[in-house]
């Protein structure tokens, strides 16, 4: 990929650049968590922009065969480069390398070390892990995450892969016993990958103990070639996700041996004794855990880079009946409700970006405790990377579809950047815990927090407010709408929102009803509980953040955009509960007023992302908005027009032309 030549800057973008009200580099700043990162994830984009190993022709004009190759060839070399760069240690560092190398390009190996390399620390024993970790570290094997099958991805208790204990040879026994039971999407499987955690139901001494987990060789480590017993492959092209082989595996009666099982938390004993060593089960899912945490992350930064370029384009497109005679048509970004479409999406971004940092600090402070068994605050930890998984690739793809759309027939063409960009998010709604499932999830804990706090029992941070008595409405129409206010009605919401599910639910657990069936009665209404409860989440967060901010400018316009966020949620929420007109009329007006407020700060809060041309891959979102000679040199690119008459000319339409028939050909 070549980066576009920037041309002198088109003056329109040079003139909105002006109009911030903020120091943006201070932004940045924040957003990267400091001066000092900044600093480093520009050095290391540097140096991925300077390596011509790195250039390629746009991805988009290659077949999958070339895109997975060439995807192959430079997820590789980021790890040779990162060793060179005794860089590997670094997750920061190399977080940032794998991104700018690969834009929204998934990765063959990425579930080596966004899952199998978590796994082997979060499941086995410290034995295992001198064992197999510094070998997965140094990439001496590649491994994926082999849990859904054809049959099953939700319920992860109805897997039927088999793990079978054989005392007299000390070993498992791998099978897959019915074409259900193949492991079917594994990132990586197919072609990239030579082991593979397996989940499968362990047997042993005549008994099913459930899910758990079995490190498998796959393929031999140098032919490659699948072992025998393995059949393996690529499940074919997807949506997207065109740079990544995942894969299929049928295992037939495939043997290894006992300690390839992952033991930190279960064992199975020589004479096949099985022993539980924690008491939660469900510590099995660790690793999910983990991910959902990242997946939201991941969503903020998509809607980042979308937002990036279709606000850059809005203000050098114009479109529509010029204001007086003589003078130009509009900008895009002049509309009313373009600005709505667009900085909605930009306060969807911050409010998701600082609430995946509270996640994470949370996620790593409780992680510890949970690796040595104290589980006290999984369950809100659970809950909430569940519910903030579902809301924010909800939101990511939502919010990268309305940026595509905001650039008209060109956010359609891939030279946008944002096809292949929703492409990457999109997907993050279905893996990792289908979202209507993760909200159940968040649902489930929340309904439990209810009872809990009827019984007076203490409650975690994040779901303290639900032990406060029951309030009547705030009123939005009375005093100014500040952000507390707001937040403060959001609170009040969702436990409204709460209260009266619960209550519903409990109705029928009266009516003698079985808690599951109670359960489903309720779950349509639980998943808008759920959202309410992660939107108060994201809220929070972002306030905080706001308020956070040294520099009173930053801080009054991420106090603006967050304002925003919050009304926006209040409005497309009233049907939740009832929202008198007045209070809906104040809050439509006070939207009209940010608008307008916000407006010309809109590429300088985009523009504090800090996303280089490179990583963005747009024609339309460049640095130089130098958008439509771009555009033309982008579609001289297209294979189709290496010849000046296609080969299908005389094929086909000049014999169609001519009146013969095609059938034959
Ligand atoms: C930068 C990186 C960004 C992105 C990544 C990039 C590339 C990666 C690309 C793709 C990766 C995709 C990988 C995958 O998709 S791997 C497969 C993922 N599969 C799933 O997520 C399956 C979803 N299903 C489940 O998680 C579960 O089966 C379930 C839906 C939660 C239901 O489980 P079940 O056993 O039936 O449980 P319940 O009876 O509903 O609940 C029992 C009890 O357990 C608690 N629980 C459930 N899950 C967890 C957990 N993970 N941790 C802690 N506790 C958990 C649940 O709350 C309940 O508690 P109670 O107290 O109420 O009993
Ligand atoms: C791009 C991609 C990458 C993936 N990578 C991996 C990987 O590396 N490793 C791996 O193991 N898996 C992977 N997966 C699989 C993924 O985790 C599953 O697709 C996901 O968990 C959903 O399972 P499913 O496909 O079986 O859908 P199903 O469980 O069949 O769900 C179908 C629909 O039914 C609904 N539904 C299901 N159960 C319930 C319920 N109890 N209540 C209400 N509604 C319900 C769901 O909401 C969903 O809309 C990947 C998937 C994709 C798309």
């Amino acid at each position: 990929m070549t980066n576009p030549v920037v041309q002198k800057v088109n003056p329109m973008l040079t003139e909105e650049r002006a109009k911030a009200s903020f120091p943006v580099e201070e932004l940045t700043y924040i957003l990267d968590g400091g001066k000092f990162n900044t600093e480093k994830r520009r050095e290391i984009e540097e140096l991925v922009t300077k390596d011509p190993n790195f250039e390629h022709p746009p991805i988009q004009f290659m077949t999958r065969e070339q895109q997975y190759s060439l995807a192959v060839k430079k997820a590789l070399l980021v790890q040779q480069r990162l060793k060179e760069l005794d860089m590997l240690d670094d997750p920061y560092a190399s977080y940032f390398f794998r991104r700018i190398a690969m834009p929204r390009e998934v990765s063959p190996i990425g579930l080596h070390w966004v899952m199998f390399v978590p796994t082997l620390m979060g499941q086995c024993s410290d034995e295992q892990r001198e064992r197999w970790l510094q070998r997965a570290l140094n990439y001496e094997i590649i491994g994926t995450y082999a849990q859904t099958e054809m049959g099953h991805g939700t319920f992860l208790r109805g897997i039927e892969t088999t793990a079978t204990y054989d005392p007299s040879s000390q070993q498992f026994v791998l099978h897959s016993p019915t074409t259900t039971s193949i492991k079917w999407w594994p990132g990586g499987l197919g072609k990239t990958c030579n082991y593979a955690v397996v989940v499968a139901q362990l047997h042993t001494q005549g008994r099913c103990h459930g899910v758990h987990m079995f490190l498998v060789q796959l393929r031999d480590e140098s032919t490659h070639r699948s072992l025998p017993g393995v059949v393996c492959g690529d499940i074919g092209p997807k949506m997207g996700y065109h740079t990544i082989d995942n894969g299929f595996l049928q295992l037939n009666s495939v043997r290894i041996p006992r300690e390839n099982m992952l033991m930190r938390n279960a064992e199975v004993q020589p004479d096949g004794t099985y022993i539980r060593r924690v008491s939660n089960e469900k510590l099995t899912y660790g690793t999910m855990v983990f991910v959902r945490s990242l997946i939201v992350s991941d969503a903020a930064r998509g809607i980042s880079e979308a937002a990036t370029i279709a606000v850059r384009y809005a203000c050098v497109r114009r479109q529509g009946e010029p204001s007086s005679p003589g003078a130009p048509e509009p900008r895009l970004l002049d509309y009313p409700v373009h600005q709505y479409r667009l900085l909605t999406c930009v306060a969807n971004c911050y409010g998701l970006w600082f609430a995946s940092e509270v996640l994470r600090d949370l996620y790593f402070t409780v992680q510890p405790d949970v690796l040595e068994g104290r589980t006290e605050r999984l369950p809100e930890t659970h809950a909430l990377s569940a519910g903030l998984k579902a809301v924010g690739s909800n939101r990511g793809a939502a919010c990268v579809e309305e940026c595509r759309r905001c650039c008209g027939g060109f956010g359609f063409s891939e030279a946008s950047g944002l096809p292949k960009i929703y492409n990457d998010i999109n997907p993050a709604c279905t893996y990792e815990g289908e979202n209507t499932v993760m909200l159940l999830q968040t649902g489930r804990h929340l309904l439990k927090c209810v009872e809990r706090a009827r019984r007076g029992e203490q409650l975690a941070p994040s779901d303290a407010y639900i032990r406060s008595r029951p309030t009547p409405q705030p009123k939005l129409a009375g005093g100014p709408l500040t952000a507390d206010l707001l937040l403060g009605w959001l609170r009040w919401r969702s436990l409204s929102m709460l209260l009266e599910v619960s209550g519903r639910f409990n109705s029928f657990i009266e009516q003698r009803q079985a808690w599951a069936d109670a359960f489903q009665a309720v779950s349509r209404r639980l998943t808008r509980c759920a959202e309410a409860h992660c939107i108060l989440y994201v809220g929070q967060a972002f306030l905080d953040s706001a308020k956070a901010a040294e520099n009173p400018k930053i801080c009054g316009v991420l106090t603006s955009l967050c304002r925003l966020f919050l009304l926006n949620e209040v409005v497309s929420g009233a049907g939740d509960v009832q929202l008198s007109r007045s209070d809906l009329a104040r809050c439509q007006d006070a939207i009209d007023s940010l608008l307008t407020e916000l407006r010309p700060n809109a590429v300088a809060l985009v523009e504090a992302f800090d996303l280089p041309d490179r990583m963005l891959c747009s024609v339309i979102g460049r640095y130089d908005g130098q958008v439509y000679e771009a555009m033309l040199q982008w579609a001289r690119q297209s294979p189709l027009n290496a010849t000046d008459v296609h080969e299908s000319y005389e094929l086909y339409t000049r014999q169609f032309l001519a009146g013969r028939s095609l059938a034959k050909l």
